[in-house]
């Protein structure tokens, strides 16, 4: 990718050392690994552009690497401390508190998993978030039991709540279905280039179609301040279960394959040579469904209404509705110019400045780890955030 500014080569070579503190502030951080050095921030090669870079003391050379998870959008000023050798912390300035918490693993089994999959350099961003509420929800079941519509009456009846993960498929849109809303209708092609690409958290092939979920769908329900609802089949359930990704495993069954078919076929939206596949596979996801320690819940959807509320039973719904708030970063405000970061007993402290005199009580901000769980490719979840 052609020199490096004389300057940083300086840097480089002189040393970072690996310890646990600040390692450097503004446009552009450096952050020594062993032999790698990790460069996050504004390159300038003629064109200024925001990215990653790694310069590998061993064969002298910078490697763009793959980058994975949803990548925050470009920032200015920011600070990196490393963590356990394995992930940057990057905090952002000038940023609300609910986005200025940013990790990029670099050697996590994740990225490990990734490295010997791509067979290149790669990293991954995840977001950190205050807290445990976000758990996604994962609802399987066969075609025809019903998930969609409980999962459709779930937002309705919360829609600020909750939101749907939109799946890709190459299958064809059925009359009604809209492009984006209720899936990417993609071509196979592109798809699998995409999954090769290391786009999604999880793909399937289900009834002679791709499935898939990527990284961006789960991302832009968090981002949108919601809790996921992913309505995948058990494969892509078992998938996510062997991931990083933590979420809540529902399995819904009919109260008999009889009525299975019933709905499926007063549903009209297959023809007969797909009912009867779907009827097939049906009988493989009732077998893999009762799996021990796949689904962590077994709900029967014979009356639909008392199905409904044993689901919003079971997500704890009752206590949500009456009034129980989670507690948001976004409420603490903003954090101005960050001045330093350092390490006691496992929480970082890091110093803001600020030139209003009032909020001055308000530049010393712990961020607790010690709780943290998940990670890329999705959110980092578990970060406690408080005033000193
Ligand atoms: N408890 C119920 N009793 C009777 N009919 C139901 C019940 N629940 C759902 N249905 C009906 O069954 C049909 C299939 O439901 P739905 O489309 O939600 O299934 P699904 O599990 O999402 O299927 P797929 O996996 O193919 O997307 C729909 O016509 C729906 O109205
Ligand atoms: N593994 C995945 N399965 C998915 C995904 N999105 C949907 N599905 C499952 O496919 C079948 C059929 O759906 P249909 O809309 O064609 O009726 C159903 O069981 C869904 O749960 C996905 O992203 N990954």
């Amino acid at each position: 990718m052609g020199e490096a500014p004389a300057s940083l080569i300086d840097n480089l070579q002189g040393g970072y050392t690996n310890v646990f503190d600040l390692k450097s502030k503004g446009s552009q951080t450096a952050t020594v690994i062993g032999s790698k050095t990790y460069v996050i921030g504004w390159g300038n090669d003629g064109v200024e552009t925001f990215g990653v870079r790694v310069f590998d003391k061993c064969t002298n050379e910078w490697v763009i690497p793959t980058v994975l998870g949803t990548k925050p959008k470009p920032f200015k000023g920011h600070l990196a401390v490393l963590l356990n050798q394995d992930r940057i912390l990057v905090v952002k300035e000038n940023s609300t508190f609910d986005d200025c918490i940013w990790f990029l693993e670099v050697d996590t089994e994740y990225i490990r998993q990734q490295k010997k999959k791509l067979e290149t350099q790669v990293v991954a961003w995840s977001r950190g978030v205050i807290g445990d509420a976000e758990k996604p929800i994962v609802i399987s079941g066969p075609s025809g039991v019903g998930k969609g519509t409980l999962i459709n009456k779930l937002m309705k009846d919360f829609p600020t709540m909750f939101g749907f993960s939109v799946s890709h498929t190459t299958r064809a849109p059925r009359e009604g279905e809209k492009n984006h809303v209720h899936y990417h209708f993609t071509e196979r092609s592109v798809m699998e280039q995409e999954i090769k690409d290391g786009k999604f958290l999880e793909f399937a092939s289900v009834h002679g179609n791709l499935y898939g979920t990527s990284t961006e769908a789960v991302d832009a329900v968090a981002d949108a301040g919601k809790r996921c609802i992913l309505d995948i089949d058990v494969q892509g359930a078992r998938c996510m279960r062997d991931s990083h990704l933590e979420a809540i495993f529902i399995f819904v069954c009919p109260p008999s394959f009889e009525e299975l078919e019933k709905r499926l076929r007063a549903r009209g939206t297959e023809m007969e040579e797909q009912i009867q596949k779907r009827l097939r596979n049906a009988k493989t996801e009732l077998e893999k469904g009762r799996e021990p320690g796949l689904f962590d819940h077994m709900l029967v959807n014979d009356d639909f209404n008392s199905c409904y509320e044993n689901l919003k039973k079971l997500l704890g719904l009752d206590e949500a509705v009456n009034g129980a708030s989670c507690h948001s970063s976004s409420e603490m405000g903003y954090l101005p110019l960050v001045c330093s970061a350092s390490e006691s007993d496992g929480k970082i402290l890091i110093v803001s400045e600020t030139l209003e005199l009032e909020k001055a009580s308000q530049n010393r901000i712990v961020l607790d780890l010690s709780s943290i769980k998940g990670g890329a490719p999705a959110r980092t979840r578990g970060l406690n955030m408080y005033f000193a």
